[in-house]
C-alpha cells in the first residue's frame, strides 16, 4: 500500500531539470519531521515548506498496488495532453524513500517513464531510479554519497561553517551541485547569500524555486 498526499502534473521547478514537464507524486510521511506544526521546533528538519500529512491533496489517496499507482501517474501525465515522449515522474514528499520500491519503479519503466526522486539522503536508494536529487539536512546522517544532483538549502542552522561544508561536498561524487535559498521570512537575504556563494565557488549553481515565482504547483 502506498499513501500519496498529492499527485499532479506540473513543471519541475528546481535544480538541473527546472522547466521540464513532470508528474509529481508526493508521498505522505517523513523520517525527519512528523509534519505537525507543534513538532516543528523539535524536529531534525525544521524549515520544510510542504504539507505531506495524510492523503487528502489533489490526486492523493491510498494505492493498493504498484500497478494502481503507476496507472494513476500515467493518467496524470495524459491529463495535460502530453504525448508518450519524455515521460517523467518525480517522487517527493515527505520522504519518498520511505515508500518507493522496485515494483513501482519497474511498473513506471514499463510505461516509458523516467523516474526521479527528491530525497533527504538518509535512506538507501532502490535500484533503477534514473535521477537522484539529494538535499542534505543539518543534524541528520547523510548516507547517499553519490547522486546526479546535490541541492543544498542555505543557510541551515548548524551549518555554521557553510563553506567548509561546501568544500567537503565539492570532493564528493555529485554530478551537479546547487545552492537553493531557504524559503521563509528571510528568502531575500538567503538568495543574496546563495548568489554570492555561487559566484565565489563556480562548482555550484543557483537553484531558485521557480514554480513559486510563477505561481504553478
Ligand atoms: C519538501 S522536500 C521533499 C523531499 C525530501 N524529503 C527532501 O527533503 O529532499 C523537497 C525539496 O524542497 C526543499 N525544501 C524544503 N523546504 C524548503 C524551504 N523552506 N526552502 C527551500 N527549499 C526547501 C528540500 O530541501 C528538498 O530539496
Ligand atoms: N513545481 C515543483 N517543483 C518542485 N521541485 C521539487 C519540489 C518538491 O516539493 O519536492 C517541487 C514542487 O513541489 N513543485
Ligand atoms: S526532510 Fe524533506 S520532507 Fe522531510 S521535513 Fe525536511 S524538507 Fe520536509
Ligand atoms: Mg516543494
Amino acid at each position: 500500500m502506498y499513501t500519496v498526499k498529492e499527485l499532479f502534473p506540473t513543471l519541475q521547478g528546481e535544480g538541473a531539470h527546472a522547466g521540464r514537464a513532470a508528474v509529481f507524486c508526493r508521498f505522505a510521511g517523513c523520517n525527519l519531521w512528523s509534519g505537525r506544526e507543534e513538532d516543528r521546533a523539535s524536529a531534525v528538519c525544521q524549515f520544510c515548506d510542504t504539507d505531506f500529512v495524510g492523503s487528502d491533496g489533489i490526486g492523493g489517496g491510498k494505492f493498493n498496488t504498484a500497478q494502481d499507482l503507476a496507472a494513476a501517474i500515467e493518467q496524470s501525465w495524459k491529463s495535460t495532453s502530453a504525448g508518450p515522449q519524455q515521460r517523467y515522474v518525480v517522487f517527493t514528499g515527505g520522504e519518498p524513500l520511505l515508500q518507493l520500491d522496485e515494483d513501482l519503479i519497474n511498473a513506471l519503466h514499463q510505461k516509458g517513464f523516467e523516474v526521479a526522486i527528491e530525497t533527504n539522503g538518509t535512506i538507501k536508494v532502490p535500484k533503477g531510479v534514473d535521477w537522484v536529487c539529494v538535499s542534505p539536512k543539518a543534524g541528520s546522517e547523510l548516507i547517499v554519497l553519490q547522486a546526479n544532483e546535490l541541492k543544498l538549502v542555505v543557510p541551515q542552522a548548524g551549518h555554521d561553517a557553510l563553506e567548509k561544508l561546501m568544500s567537503r561536498f565539492e570532493k564528493m561524487d555529485y554530478r551537479n551541485r546547487f545552492l537553493q535559498p531557504m524559503d521563509g521570512p528571510d528568502v531575500k537575504s538567503n538568495t543574496e547569500l546563495a548568489v554570492s556563494l555561487c559566484q565565489k565557488r563556480p562548482l555550484w549553481r543557483l537553484s531558485i524555486q521557480s514554480h513559486k515565482l510563477i505561481g504553478i504547483r
